[in-house]
């Protein structure tokens, strides 16, 4: 018995035929009643859908009346890494999906989510008296780490994070929306299909607007299927993810109040444009400096100083990982470090090894340069 099977299985036998066609919706042979529309995007609308067990659903409408040959190719190839990704419990799960070539419809039958980040950020920032709320922000920060941890485990980059596209299931965010993810053929780079539908510019990195294999008008650079490519890699969902947060502590995203969208692109991409980090977050709430100090390393222009997921989910990101009071959380590298240092110390021929009262001071000496790297990067090590 397939997964579906099991999920909308009744114990009584099928009402498939006797039910109105007009209330409800066949998907491959499995009956279900359409209910309420929990979202809409850029080209789909989102039903919940109740199965005749009574179970929920969502059901994603793709019109592909006006879709073009490379737009079909995005959606077939967001069920294909839906399909690879079924297991991982972060990618909201694919439980089937139909053609309808008549109606020129495409559904996709999923796990139905609560709602989206866009959502409870929206509520958050737009509420009487909003503040930025460090635990809270925290959370969400964490899951979302724990969201793209898990495509990057599989070598693949979403390269469309935005609130909109976490949905919280039952407290946990997950990860929707791949139409324009792909599977990475090189270590740092990959090939991503860009459909003709390009939302907002928000959270795009610096490297996906700069780059040289999109198509400019006039000059269409594709692939050898005929499909556009571009090449963005691990590092564009981290500045993403950097703009979601930035979002979180001061209301919008770093450039979003760039009211002209061409001027907004060009100030991504334009290292001239300094990036504020205010010491006071919405609502006048004190911004802690290693959370500054996680901001600022994702949203560098420069994607080699980006640190990866792993990094950021790491004991050695100190605003993730607060509650270590007067210690600090050490990474393997930083130790490797202050052995160096400490080496290079006893082998100077000048000074000699050094007194036990010297060594006496090392442990505050280095405790101290620690904290200050923590105040200024937001890491140790
Ligand atoms: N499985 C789900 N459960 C509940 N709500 C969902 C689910 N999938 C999508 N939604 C809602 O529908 C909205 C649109 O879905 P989705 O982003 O997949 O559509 P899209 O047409 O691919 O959008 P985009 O224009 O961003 O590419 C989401 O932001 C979310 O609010």
């Amino acid at each position: 018995m397939s997964v579906l099977d099991a999920a909308t299985k009744t114990a009584g036998a099928s009402t498939t035929k006797s039910k109105k066609r007009r209330q409800h919706i066949l998907i491959n042979g499995k009956l279900f009643t359409q209910m309420n529309k929990v979202g809409k995007g850029g080209s789909s609308d989102v039903y919940c859908v109740m199965a005749e067990n009574y179970k929920l659903f969502a059901l994603k409408k793709v019109k592909l009346e006006d879709c073009d040959e490379s737009a079909m190719r995005g959606f077939k190839g967001e069920i294909d890494l839906l399909t690879k990704l079924a297991d991982v419990e972060r990618v909201i799960r694919l439980f089937d999906w139909e053609l309808d070539n008549e109606k020129q419809v495409l559904s996709v039958l999923m796990e139905k989510g609560d709602q989206d980040l866009n959502r409870i950020l929206t509520i958050q920032l737009n509420g009487t008296d909003p503040k930025f709320d460090p635990v809270l922000t925290r959370f969400y920060w964490k899951e979302m780490l724990e969201c793209v941890q898990a495509v990057h485990d599989y070598d693949i980059v979403h390269s469309d994070l935005k609130p909109a596209n976490f949905l919280s299931v039952q407290g946990k965010l997950k990860l929707i929306d791949f139409g324009i993810a792909n599977a990475i053929d090189i270590a740092h780079t990959v090939n991503v299909h860009r459909d003709s539908h390009i939302g907002t510019p928000n959270y795009m990195s610096p490297e996906s607007i700069l780059d040289t294999n999109a198509p400019t008008p006039g000059s269409e650079r594709t692939s050898n299927n005929g499909s556009r490519l571009m090449k963005i890699g691990k590092p564009s969902d981290v500045w993403s993810l950097g703009c979601i947060l930035y979002q979180m502590v001061y209301g919008r995203p770093p450039f979003a109040h760039i009211a002209n969208q061409i001027s907004r692109i060009m100030a991504i991409t334009n290292s001239k444009v300094v990036i504020e980090f205010p010491d006071k977050g919405v609502g006048g709430v004190t911004v802690p400096s290693a959370l500054k100090g996680t901001l600022r390393r994702c949203l560098q222009r420069d994607l080699h100083a980006r640190p990866t997921v792993k990094q950021l989910l790491s004991l050695s990101d100190s605003w993730l990982y607060p509650d270590v009071g007067n210690a600090v959380a050490m990474s393997e590298d930083l130790l490797a470090q202050i052995i160096d240092k400490v080496v290079e110390r006893c082998k100077d021929p000048k000074r000699g090894i050094p007194s036990p009262d010297e060594v006496k001071q090392y442990p505050a000496s280095f405790m101290s340069k620690i904290r200050e790297m923590v105040e200024r990067d937001g890491v140790v090590g």
